[in-house]
């Protein structure tokens, strides 16, 4: 399982550049993908997603590139968008049901799955409310639930923990350190706190450029956290 990201960049019609020559490769494990507001954090992750396209670079999934080949990386693929809220009115449930369908998979496995994320969420209860009717941590866990639906080799997360308090954050860095062993974790976020402890790897972006990728230890964390 590998994610090679090779000399990538993102130019927008205005011609800014969100994202630069950005190049890493990654393997199973959690990347701390830190940088502080409109770094290029976000514009980064929307290529990884194959939501837009690189204007430079190329990215490859198990050594395929995912601009030639989205179809061989999105069975894979489980995507957090930031502060995502497109579907007010569905029901918990039918927006797992949702994102089952989108990504193909059968019926039977979709109920089993929806079952497994909404008792592993605490979500079980507030499975008929409307998305709107949540509170915001509750919101994010159902938005990581969808992502997770598939069991995905690729975790894309657009600050997850945002809106959610101690207890959810510290339920959440558990399933993503457990879920990092065998799979492929990118996760974007401003406050280094939120990766304290949970991060395998830290990139550091800003202004659209990677400044520093490093195996995390506690120590580097601590004198930002
Ligand atoms: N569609 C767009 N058109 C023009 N510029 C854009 C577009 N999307 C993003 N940008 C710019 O690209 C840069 C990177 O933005 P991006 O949203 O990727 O940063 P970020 O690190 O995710 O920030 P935040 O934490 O605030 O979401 C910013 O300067 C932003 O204004």
């Amino acid at each position: 399982m590998k994610l090679q990201i090779q000399h990538v960049g993102k130019r927008f019609k205005d011609n800014t550049w969100g994202v630069r020559d950005f190049s890493l490769e990654l393997t199973p494990g959690l990347l701390g993908l830190l940088g502080p507001k409109e770094a290029g954090k976000t514009t980064l992750l929307r290529m990884l997603a194959t939501i837009t396209k690189p204007t430079t670079g190329t990215i490859k999934w198990n050594g395929e590139d995912i601009e030639k080949n989205p179809f061989d990386l999105r069975p894979d693929l489980g995507y957090l968008p930031q502060g995502f809220g497109v579907f007010p009115n569905l029901t918990v449930n039918d927006f797992l049901r949702q994102a089952a369908a989108v990504k193909g998979m059968s019926a039977k496995t979709a109920e089993q799955k929806t079952e497994e994320l909404l008792q592993q969420f605490d979500l079980t209860h507030q499975r008929n409310k409307a998305l709107s009717e949540l509170s915001a941590g509750e919101r994010q866990l159902a938005g990581l639930a969808q992502a997770l639906i598939n069991n995905p080799q690729l975790l894309v997360l657009d600050e997850p923990a945002a809106g959610l308090n101690k207890k959810e954050r510290e339920n959440l860095n558990k399933l993503l350190s457990d879920l990092s062993k065998d799979r492929i974790i990118i996760m974007a976020t401003s406050d280094p706190c939120h990766i304290d402890g949970i991060a395998t790897e830290i990139a550091v972006i800003i202004k659209g450029e990677l400044q520093r990728h490093s195996l995390s230890s506690e120590k580097q964390l601590v004198q930002y956290c």
